[in-house]
């Protein structure tokens, strides 16, 4: 076995405004007005080749920064990550073209990948049958359900044959033959030797699927090993959660972000803003 990906001190953050005018001079300027926002913050591990990881944690937690940091969508501020070979990211709102066209799209993502004409043009019929979006094929992108997008989006990369599958909740919208014959397909990739990512909040599926979990926590890593033990960890400290009250668990957000240095506004359930940051200042 050989290292697949390694992420080493890895910290993604990003730029918070308040104010758009603020962001405008800074496009103009060297200087830099708005607070950072960390999304992961000095972030190390390691994958063998032949690993499936899944990458649990709760909402916010920082699982798509890091898929995407994988697949190279985005690059770290600090710290390197390192991927033997091509990795391709399958994820609902990333990798199609809204603008172009199913099959535009399956020949942009073959290119980016390094594939040749003659390539891209064996496996769009498998690309087109396995995603069955029949006619729409022909459409925009942006014309599609979110079941059709993630269905393209998933057969382009399977077909597209990375050595690093990364994909990011796709099966969540997908119906359950659907998400059955991605399943199969998976296996197949997975019995081949290849390296795979799978962000899911389906605890189940992560269980079944996969032989590592990584468990984000507010830009963390809690926990990275074999998936039962980490997934067991996980759900004991989601039941705990579930039992707070909303404030304690504002509470709770709140003590943890300063602890990791994890991201202001990431809250989407925090309702009451105000008395979030009173506690976050304390
Ligand atoms: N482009 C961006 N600009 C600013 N902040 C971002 C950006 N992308 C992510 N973030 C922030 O980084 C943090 C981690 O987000 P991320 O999407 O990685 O979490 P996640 O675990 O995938 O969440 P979910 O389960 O809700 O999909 C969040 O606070 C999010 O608001």
């Amino acid at each position: 076995m050989s290292t697949k990906v390694e992420f080493k001190n890895v910290t993604k953050k990003y730029k918070m405004y308040t104010r758009q005018i603020d962001k405008i001079k800074d496009l103009f300027t060297s200087k830099e007005s708005g607070d950072f926002h960390y999304a992961l913050s000095d972030v190390s591990f390691s994958v063998e080749s032949g690993e499936i990881v899944g990458i649990i944690g709760l909402n916010g937690s920082g699982k798509s920064t890091m898929s995407n940091l994988i697949s190279g969508v985005t690059m770290p501020n600090e710290g390197d990550v390192y991927v033997n070979g091509t990795a391709s990211l399958i994820a609902i709102s990333a990798g199609l073209n809204g603008q172009l066209t199913g099959l535009e799209n399956i020949e942009l993502k073959g290119l980016m990948m390094g594939l040749s004409k003659k390539q891209i043009q064996e496996i769009t019929p498998k690309v087109i049958e396995f995603a069955e979006v029949g006619k729409f094929i022909n459409q925009p992108v942006k014309n599609y359900s979110s079941g059709m997008r993630s269905r393209l989006g998933f057969a382009i990369s399977i077909n597209i044959d990375p050595d690093v599958l990364v994909i990011d909740e796709a099966l969540s919208v997908g119906d359950p033959t659907f998400t059955q014959k991605c399943l199969d397909k998976m296996n197949e990739f997975k019995e081949n030797g290849k390296t795979i990512f799978f962000i899911s909040h389906s605890l189940g599926q992560v269980k079944s699927f996969c032989t590592k979990a990584i468990w984000v926590h507010y830009g963390k890593i809690k926990d990275y090993g074999d998936v039962l033990p980490v997934t067991a960890q996980y759900q004991k400290f989601l039941a705990d959660y579930q039992k707070m009250t909303p404030e304690e668990r504002i509470k709770f957000k709140a003590e943890q972000l300063k602890e990791n240095n994890h991201g202001l506004l990431m809250t989407n359930d925090v309702k009451t803003k105000k008395g979030f940051f009173d506690i976050f200042k304390k």
